[in-house]
């Protein structure tokens, strides 16, 4: 066995914000991580930048933002995790380019949000939030009114992915016509159809949902032109992002009556924590489910993406495995005790590796293992080699030009 070389798990200090379920630090402690920092909200600006000071992993949920001034000023900072599908809180290019993989869970919570949308289409089909808030009013609003059962409606799903095609599932269980829109290819389940445009599904539709990520092409994809193809009477729901609907626009749609009904449970700007306020042009309105972004909020979704992400941490911090990493070249290998293990990030430039290589041959040591993995901007090369001096031929490495990052290991 070779002698203890990397950082002492007792010193890669973890930080873990937004109240991530307490299954994450049981997690790195099982793995052997005791330097860890728990908090229950989300930070930013100074107050984040200090924070982030020592810190080599941190884990996120929606709300904390790490812009590229964030991240340039984290200098110990080597792996991110969202403990979300979303990673649009993260400037993923600039990460990268700084040599930090950001890792996400993108399965664990989309049950949840599926089950909350299948909800929230029959409450407001049913006019049940205007009822409700009524009758805490004091107002008994005994009357059919306009309410009707799902079955036999058009719901327009616009993004067949993973929350939208289990929508589309449970949907077409209580007898509804599925449509969506995809700007991929997808496998239709059930009897689902899918639609050319986004303009034909909203036609045709009575209730909406919205399950796209965050891009710049989903930005405000919902505005007022979007609105006016909607049916007469029809319903929107938007859990995917605050930034993919122009609620001011939807605000009009509700107040002409046009849309019938909507629920929200993501917003352009979220309050940081539960004792800030929150405000949004459709607290007006009794036919609108507002909800503080919880979709992915059950016990089930929360404990699963604590596992699933910082597990994900751990096996890249222990073994360089950049598996599920959204803006890193993906490396999937196991441990090599026997050997000295270094992990190289560097720009992807004609060359790179034999000026590595160079660095281990000229010394005449051998190179056990290598596995390297490129996209169009950096590079990822893990090495395992049998070395003495490892310390110095860190430092050679880390000179090489275009490196971004470089570290051993064990
Ligand atoms: N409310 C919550 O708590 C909560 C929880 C989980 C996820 N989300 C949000 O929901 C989003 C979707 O999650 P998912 O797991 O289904 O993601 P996914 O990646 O599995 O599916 C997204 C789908 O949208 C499609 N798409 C992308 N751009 C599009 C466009 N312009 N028009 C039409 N389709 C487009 C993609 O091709 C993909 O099929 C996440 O990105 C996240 O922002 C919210
Ligand atoms: O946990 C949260 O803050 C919400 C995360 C959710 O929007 C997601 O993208 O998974």
């Amino acid at each position: 066995m070779s002698k203890k070389l990397s950082l002492d798990k007792k010193y890669i200090k973890v930080l873990l914000l937004e109240g991530i379920h307490p299954s994450a630090v049981n997690s790195f402690k099982n793995a052997g991580y005791s330097n860890i920092e728990y908090l229950k909200t989300a930070l930013d600006g100074e107050k984040l930048e200090q924070k982030l000071k020592d810190v080599h992993m941190l884990g996120i949920r929606s709300r904390t933002q790490l812009t590229p001034q964030v991240l340039k000023k984290a200098k110990k900072l080597f792996a991110v995790g969202c403990f979300s599908i979303g990673t649009n809180q993260v400037e993923l290019m600039a990460g990268k380019q700084m040599g930090i993989p950001v890792f996400n869970a993108p399965f664990s919570n989309t049950r949840s949000v599926a089950e909350l949308v299948v909800a929230e289409i029959i409450m407001l089909m049913r006019e049940v939030p205007s009822k409700n808030a009524a009758a805490h009013r004091g107002d008994w609003l005994k009357k059919v009114g306009n309410s009707f059962e799902v079955r036999g409606k058009n719901l327009g799903i616009v993004g067949y992915g993973h929350i939208g095609s289990q929508v589309s599932i449970l949907a077409e269980a209580l007898g509804m016509n599925v449509l969506y829109f995809d700007i991929e290819k997808k496998l239709s389940l059930g009897k689902a159809l899918p639609c050319e445009s986004l303009s034909e599904l909203l036609g045709k539709s009575d209730v909406v949902t919205l399950h796209v990520p965050e891009t710049p092409d989903t930005q405000k994809m919902i505005s007022s032109q979007q609105l006016a193809l909607m049916k007469k009477g029809s319903l929107l729901i938007n859990a995917s992002r605050g930034s993919v609907v122009d609620y001011n626009s939807l605000a009009e749609f509700l107040n002409s009556g046009h849309l019938a009904g909507a629920a929200a449970d993501v917003f352009p700007k979220e309050p940081a924590s539960n004792t800030e306020e929150f405000n949004s042009p459709l607290q007006q309105f009794d036919n609108v489910i507002l909800t503080p972004h919880i979709g992915g909020s059950t016990q089930e979704a929360q404990e699963n993406i604590g596992l699933e992400v910082s597990e994900k941490l751990i096996r890249y911090s222990d073994n360089g495995s950049t598996v599920g990493a959204v803006n890193f070249p993906q490396v999937s290998i196991q441990p090599n005790r026997d050997k000295q293990r270094f992990l190289h990030i560097h720009q992807n430039m004609p060359g790179l590796l034999k000026d590595i290589n160079f660095v281990f041959t000229n010394k005449g040591i051998n190179i056990a293992a290598q596995y390297l993995q490129t996209d169009a901007d950096i590079g990822y090369v893990i090495i395992d080699a049998e070395c003495t001096n490892c310390e110095k031929i860190l430092k050679e490495l880390k000179a090489i030009p275009h490196t971004i990052r470089a570290r051993i290991l064990y």
